[in-house]
């Protein structure tokens, strides 16, 4: 069985652990029953995953699997990595999608897709990466009582992403914990709308109105100053077209939106102007995690 699973752009801005969209960059993984367990692992940050004791995936896998089976079997995992780690494009909430769903279809249980979302809040406590991975296109996502409430809209394919990804990883858990916990009532609305506006916009496919609306109070300054290159990249972006120009999830990645007749010539200038970080032009997913068996 292979299995694939998007990276993702969580936050958008404004819409902290609640807004996230899916990019056509993607993980994949090819699990078949075996005498012993192996795992091989190619790609993205491999030598560091191959270093380390425990692997996320085949840990939480071997969680679900047992579960659903009362069995601890062996498989055989081999990753291609497309999703570099930690750098705020969700490698994690792929990981945790991709090793529930891979468990279901290898226990042969049926599952549908909220099934997977809410099982993998045990493991991700906001649903704005864990939903678009799951679902794909623009996802909007609430958490209440220990449940994910969500809404999907495809992303239309006149759209593009500019991707900024520097070298520096951010661990996500830590960079939660130095956020404010209180935010004044003016700051708090300014995200309210912003995000609402966002959501509108995407679901009306009114896109253009992005380019006055979205702005955060939340935690994007105080997450780009550990790199202050990305204010100059939210600044050529803008200046260059993009539609809107954020954080990707905790970071250090910055996500583009542009329109795609705009978006080489905002790919053109962020590579000229920031030669040590990866710049990618991407379509969107709006499929999320998927079986090829
Ligand atoms: N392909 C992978 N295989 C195994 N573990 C992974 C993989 N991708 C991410 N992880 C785990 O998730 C961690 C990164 O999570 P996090 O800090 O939330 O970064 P991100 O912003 O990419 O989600 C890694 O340190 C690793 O433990
Ligand atoms: N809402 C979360 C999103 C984290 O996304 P990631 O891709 O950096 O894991 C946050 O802002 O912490």
């Amino acid at each position: 069985m292979v299995i694939t699973v998007p990276a993702t752009s969580a936050n958008l801005g404004p819409g902290f652990d609640t807004l996230g969209l899916a990019l056509n960059l993607r993980n994949e993984i090819e699990i078949e029953k075996a005498e012993y367990t192996t795992i091989d692992i190619y790609g993205e940050n491999a030598e560091y995953l191959k270093s380390l004791k425990r692997n996320y995936f085949v840990d939480i896998f071997n969680d679900i699997y047992k579960n659903l089976t009362g069995k601890t079997d062996s498989f055989s995992f081999k990753f291609n990595n497309k999703i570099p780690l930690s750098r705020g494009l969700g490698s994690s909430s792929a990981v945790i999608v991709a090793a529930i769903t891979a468990a279901y279809e290898m226990a042969q249980v049926p599952y549908k897709k909220d099934k997977i979302i809410n099982l993998a809040l045990q493991y991700e406590p906001h649903p704005d990466n864990i939903t678009p991975a799951t679902l794909g296109g623009f996802c909007v996502a609430k958490l209440k009582k220990n449940r994910v409430y969500f809404l999907k809209k495809f992303i239309p394919t006149n759209l593009r992403a500019i991707i900024v990804i520097p070298k520096k990883t951010v661990s996500t858990a830590k960079s939660r914990s130095t956020l404010k916990t209180h935010y004044p009532l003016k700051d708090v609305v300014t995200n309210v709308s912003s995000t609402a506006m966002i959501t509108a916009a995407f679901f009306s496919e009114k896109f253009d109105i992005l380019r006055n609306v979205v702005e955060d109070k939340i935690h994007q300054e105080n997450r780009m100053k550990i790199m202050p290159e990305l204010f100059r990249v939210r600044e050529i972006a803008l200046r260059e077209g993009a539609l809107m120009s954020t954080l990707s999830g905790s970071g250090s990645t910055f996500f583009n939106l542009a329109y795609k007749d705009d978006a080489y010539s905002i790919y053109s200038s962020l590579k000229d102007n920031f030669k040590d970080f990866d710049v990618k032009i991407l379509y969107f997913d709006n499929i999320g995690v998927k079986v090829y068996n």
